[in-house]
């Protein structure tokens, strides 16, 4: 947080990510195409994951119009093993993944007693589980070199609490404690050229939360955020390595009070 402020009051400088091999998960969707496309509008290259082919492949297209080299890769980040073999196939075909911004999410968007329990477990499988299997598959070539940068993409709801989302809370707070462990042992380890950055939006404007409840109730209070905004905010804190961002500010307050 105390970095944030200071990031708000002195504009930081950015770093050049510029040939650097950047892996974006949950890629054909909104948050991550945009991701994506930013990420290339920096110069770097890409490597775009996702369970949904053409989606992904269309994000794909988008960027390599921008003129940097792109690798598409159809995964299911539910599964430990498509993880791994994934992951394989990227060091061979792609080289070394230096930023890894773990993007994709699902929510399951129903009353916890009328949800399927395998839809439950998805939510904490491909919101949460899968960061300990792409961190233990691209952080060993990080540490390697001791420069690299992990993203986690966790919400609001990784930091305080609303009705109706027992599955998306549990695991975005489960990314929230993550995030923290992870850049303390980093910090122990003295791999300091290894950055983290954690992004906690509040409800934009994708469609995930379209059906739920909870979606409703929160128009009226703050309007959804828009897709590029969040995104846009979130590169100007990973280029000054900022370890977490709120979006909009205002979630600060909710998190800090607990609210
Ligand atoms: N939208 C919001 O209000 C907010 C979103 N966030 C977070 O931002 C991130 C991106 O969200 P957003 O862009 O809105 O979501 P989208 O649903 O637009 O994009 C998510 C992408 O991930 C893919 N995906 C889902 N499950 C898997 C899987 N098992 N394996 C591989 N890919 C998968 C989806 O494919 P398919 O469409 O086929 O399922 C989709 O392409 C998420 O982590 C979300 O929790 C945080 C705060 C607010
Ligand atoms: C606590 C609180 C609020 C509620 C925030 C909520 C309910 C956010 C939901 C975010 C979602 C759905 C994120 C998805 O990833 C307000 C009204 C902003 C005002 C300040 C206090």
């Amino acid at each position: 947080i105390l970095s944030a402020v200071i990031n708000t009051v002195i504009r930081p400088r950015l770093k050049c990510i510029e040939g650097e091999l950047c892996l974006i998960t949950g890629a054909g969707g909104v948050l991550g195409r945009l991701f994506a496309l930013e990420f290339a509008k920096e110069g770097a290259h890409l490597v775009l994951w996702d369970c949904n082919t053409a989606a992904n492949e269309q994000t794909a297209a988008l960027a390599r119009e921008l003129g940097v080299q792109v690798h598409v890769y159809t995964v299911d980040l539910s599964q430990r093993h498509s993880i791994y073999h994934t992951a394989d196939r990227v060091r061979q075909e792609a080289g070394q993944v230096s930023i890894l911004v773990n993007n994709a999410g699902v929510v399951a968007g129903r009353r916890l007693l009328e949800c399927p329990d395998e839809l439950l477990e998805r939510t904490l499988l491909v919101n949460c589980h899968a960061l300990f299997w792409m961190t233990k598959a691209f952080l060993p070539q990080m540490k390697s070199s001791n420069h690299g940068h992990i993203i986690t993409v966790a919400s609001a709801l990784g930091l305080f609490s609303t009705a109706c989302v027992e599955d998306y809370c549990a695991s975005k707070f489960g990314a929230v404690g993550f995030h923290e462990s992870l850049t303390h042992e980093l910090h122990a380890e003295n791999l300091n050229g290894i950055k983290t950055t954690l992004v906690c939006p509040y409800i934009v404007d994708t469609g995930m939360f379209e059906g739920c409840e909870i979606r409703q109730e929160l128009r009226s209070l703050i309007p959804p955020l828009e897709p590029l905004y969040t995104v846009q905010q979130s590169m100007q804190a990973i280029l000054s390595e900022q370890q977490m961002i709120c979006i909009p500010r205002l979630m600060y307050i909710p998190f800090l009070t607990r609210a």
